[in-house]
Formats: C-alpha cells, structure tokens, sequence
C-alpha cells in the first residue's frame, strides 16, 4: 500500500435512524497506524459514525447509510462486500465490558476463531491475544476459569483481546474506558499506545484528556456535523473553529 493513502477514507457520509438524520455528510480520512480520537457532546453521532466504519450502524432496527467508506481503497458499502468480513477486518470494542458470561477467560479469546471454523492451535493465539492485551500475566494461572471472576477493566482487556484474535486491521473503540476506574482507564489508554503499532484505532471518548494523551488525530463532532478533524494538538491549542475551541475548553458539553 501507498504510505500516503489512508487506512480509512470516508466521504460524505450520512447516517439515519429511521427519519432521525444522526451523521451528515462526514469525511475524514484516517491514516494507517494512527489512533483518531473522535470526540464532541453527548448525542452528537459519535457512535453512529464509529459503528458505520464497520457496518454495524444497519445492524440497529432504522439504521441506514449513505456515502462512501473505503478501506484500503475498498468501499466497505459495496454490493459485493460481505458485512460479516467486514466486521472481521473492523473489530470493535464497547464501552461497558461485555464478555461472554457463560465461558472461561481463555474460550472468550478463542470464541471469534472457532465461530470462523479455525482449526489450528488455540492455546498459542489466547496467549499471544492475551498478551498483546495486557492481560496475560494476570490471568496465565486462571484461564479456564470463568470470565465473569475478572475486575471490569481486566473484562475490558480481555475484550480487546477477543477482538484481536481474528486479526483485524482495525479497532474500533466506543468509550473503552468510561465505566473504568482511573487505573484500569491508564492500562486501556497505555493499551492503545502500543496497539497502534499494528493496527490503527478509531476511538471515541467524552473525555478530553484521554482524547489529548491518546489519540494523533482528532475529530470533533457536533449535532451530526464533523466541525473539525486535524491532528489532536492542533486541535486542542489552535483549533480553526470557535465551536471547537468552546468544547475543547469545557465551555459546553
Ligand atoms: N437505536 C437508536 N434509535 C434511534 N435513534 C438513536 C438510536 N441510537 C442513537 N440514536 C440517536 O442518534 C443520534 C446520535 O446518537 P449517538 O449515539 O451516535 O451519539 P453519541 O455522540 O455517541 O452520544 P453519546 O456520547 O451520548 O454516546 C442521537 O440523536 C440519538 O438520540
């Protein structure tokens, strides 16, 4: 690939709960390797936008979409393209922890695999997802125990984990560390640092410093509209846009 083409370029893309118009006309481009931070007030599209780079957004009984997404130059919204490989390429995380209750630490990390019919060996992969989660050496004693015996931000990691293990390229991350408590919080944000050597990340947070410390780019949203994206100190200490400047300052919010 073109070190100058984007990992993800998206134009003009509009997205619709049944006749509730929540992302108009976006784009953005995000760059391979990077981590985007998409932030602005609650209600703004931020999740709409974050699960339409995924097809997730059609997923939501009224959810539909317009514009175009590409990946690798590849328009996700194609005919052809099978959403289901698409989610694979796109993995996504949520905000609150949501393993699988009724399996142990060490299926939750293979259930992606074995759905995808992998026949190869299971154990390596969990320990390997394991330990790019930042989780391993907490739980390397404890794997077949159940997930749920987890803290929330270890749950959290071991969802990370999960969706690392099919391999995709890139991470979607809705509000990863907002039901955390500050320490499990500086793991997930330490976390994305150093996924971000392999896989680009898209993350959105209602919180500005996390925004600030984690993310190269950032995009600031309002009622639906992007009204900004440029790289995140710019952002933050010479916005172009007073709307950006009032957020970003705590202003409104
Ligand atoms: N399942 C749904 N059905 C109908 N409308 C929805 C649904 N989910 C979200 N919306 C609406 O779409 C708009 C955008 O919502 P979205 O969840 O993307 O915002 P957000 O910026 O992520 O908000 P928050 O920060 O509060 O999570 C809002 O007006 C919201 O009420």
């Amino acid at each position: 690939m073109n070190a100058q083409e984007p990992k993800i370029r998206v134009e003009g893309l509009d997205a619709w709960f049944g006749p509730n118009h929540a992302v108009r006309d976006v784009s953005i481009d995000v760059q391979p390797l990077s981590v985007t931070a998409v932030i602005g007030p609650s209600g703004c599209g931020k999740s709409t936008f974050l699960r339409c780079l995924n097809r997730m957004h059609e997923l939501v009984p009224g959810g539909r979409a317009t514009g175009k997404v590409t990946l690798d130059g590849e328009d996700l919204y194609d005919r052809s393209v099978d959403p289901v490989s698409i989610r694979r390429r796109v993995g996504m995380v949520f905000q609150r922890p949501n393993p699988f209750p009724t399996m142990s630490i060490s299926d939750n990390v293979a259930a992606g695999l074995r759905l995808n019919g992998w026949k190869g060996d299971l154990d390596e992969i969990v320990e390997r997802c394991l330990r790019q989660a930042a989780l391993w050496d907490e739980v390397k004693d404890r794997l077949h125990t159940a997930a749920t015996s987890l803290s929330g931000g270890q749950q959290q990691r071991l969802c990370i984990a999960r969706a690392l293990a099919v391999e995709p390229e890139v991470l979607l991350m809705d509000e990863p560390a907002s039901a955390l408590d500050p320490i499990a919080t500086a793991r997930i944000e330490e976390l994305m640092h150093e996924l971000k050597v392999r896989y680009t990340i898209v993350v959105v947070t209602h919180n500005m410093q996390q925004a600030a410390r984690v993310s190269d780019q950032t995009a600031f949203f309002y009622m639906g509209e992007l009204v900004e994206v440029g790289d995140t100190e710019t952002i933050f200490t010479n916005p172009r846009e007073q709307r950006t400047e009032d957020y970003v300052t705590g202003k409104f919010g």
